[in-house]
């Protein structure tokens, strides 16, 4: 049976959280399937970066307490706690997702002293790898890969994994793989960027260690947003970071000689986080306000479903390759096309934003806030037309 653009009209109306699109400043006429590289802007985040500028201008250095800057690190960290399954304490919003991870590394490889090896999938995002190499030369162990046969046995320190493959949008079984590290007495690290504000994410109950996630993408808050961190509570005292600034110093201010860790996730910091950056990122946090995890993933799985449907009708020359099953894929679908990079850049031409990464595949993301059905059934009908025959 042929889907039309009035059964997509259908979709948005019976939609819950149809009314959230409106938090969101979209140029009209744009099919923005990128939410998953950069999330669009939340309208809030405009207002708050003058306010921001206003602080600044008027308080001065008193902007520290008076805007309450001081805090923002660890007020963020709590509000991306509840989007990812941890206690309000376990999270901290600081630096980058690969500076992020390369602290956590060695501190999981320093409380597992004696083990040789570190495990991480091949198929991870390219700065992952970089990151797990660059620690593994730096600590003289051995890096195996998983996806390629590497045993997870009692000389691994400690496992990395994505939550979402950024290629294919596979989900990862977290309970799963974090219990076989645990078997052998291996620490659990996960990469959130491609799930945390689109699917569940559930870190206490899969029992992980260690996690880290960017915050430009499903949770919007701008290009080089600060990434965060996430420490299981059991482990926050015994964790030893590398990069031991300042920032995560116990008494900052104390100007003392020698380092003394901050208690909790507060000793990650390795000094000040933009604070530009983590007043947008407040600011588009709110656009979560009033929303479910689950709401989000029902969301993301009917708009994936639509395209994969749609596309199996009128864009048979692309394969799939995300998983078929919704509850086994995150919020994107990704096709092959040996014009994958031409179709997209001419599906761009006529508004639709989707993104390539070589050698042939063709990645869609829908951002459940913001994203309706009819943009699916748009973007389908506009790649159509720009599909070799
Ligand atoms: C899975 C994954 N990990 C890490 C990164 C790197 O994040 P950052 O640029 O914050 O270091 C990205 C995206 O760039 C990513 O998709
Ligand atoms: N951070 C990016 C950037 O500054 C430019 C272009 C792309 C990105 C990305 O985040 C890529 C993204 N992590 C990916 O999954 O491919």
């Amino acid at each position: 049976m042929t889907i039309t653009r009035a059964d997509a009209v259908r979709l948005d109306a019976a939609d819950p959280l149809a009314g959230l699109r409106d938090r969101f400043d979209i140029p009209e006429g744009v099919v923005y399937l990128d939410g998953n590289s950069l999330g669009a802007p939340p309208r809030a985040v405009a207002g708050a970066l003058a306010a921001f500028a206003d602080d600044w201008r008027r308080d001065l250095i008193g902007a520290w307490g008076s805007a309450g800057w001081g805090g923002l690190a660890a007020r963020l960290g709590t509000r991306v706690a509840r989007l990812v399954g941890a206690a309000e304490d376990e999270v901290i919003v600081t630096d980058t997702t690969s500076g992020n991870l390369f602290k956590l590394l060695v501190a999981a490889c320093r409380m597992r002293p004696g083990r040789s090896r570190v495990l991480i999938e091949a198929a991870n995002f390219p700065s992952d790898l970089y990151v797990a190499q660059g620690v593994c030369e730096l600590l003289g162990l051995e890096l195996g890969y998983l996806d390629e046969g590497a045993p997870l046995d009692e000389t691994v320190a400690v496992v990395v994994h994505s939550h979402v493959d950024f290629r294919t949008g596979e989900i990862a079984d977290m309970a799963g793989l974090t219990a076989r590290a645990h078997d052998v007495g291996a620490l659990m690290l996960w990469d959130l960027c491609h799930s945390a504000g689109a699917i569940p994410v559930d870190l206490t109950g899969a029992g992980a260690d260690l996690a880290v996630g960017c915050t430009y993408k499903y949770l919007n808050g701008g290009p080089g947003s600060p990434a965060y961190a996430y420490v299981a509570g059991r482990l926050q005292d015994r964790v030893r970071q590398p990069i031991t600034g300042w920032g995560g110093h116990a008494r900052r201010f104390a100007m003392a000689r020698e380092f003394e860790p901050a208690p909790g996730t507060a000793r990650l910091q390795v000094s000040q986080a933009p604070v530009i950056g983590m007043v947008a990122l407040d600011a588009a946090l709110d656009a979560f306000e009033g929303v479910t995890v689950e709401a989000l993933r029902d969301k993301a799985a009917s708009l994936g479903e639509l395209f994969v449907a749609l596309a199996a009708e009128r864009l048979p020359a692309l394969r799939l390759v995300s998983p078929r099953d919704p509850a086994a894929r995150g919020s994107q679908v990704s096709f092959a096309h040996p014009a994958a990079e031409r179709i997209l850049a001419e599906a761009a031409e006529r508004g639709v934003v989707g993104d390539f990464r070589p050698p042939e595949t063709m990645r869609f993301g829908f951002a459940p806030l913001y994203v309706r059905h009819v943009d699916v059934y748009e973007a389908v009908e506009r790649i159509a037309a720009v599909v070799p025959a």
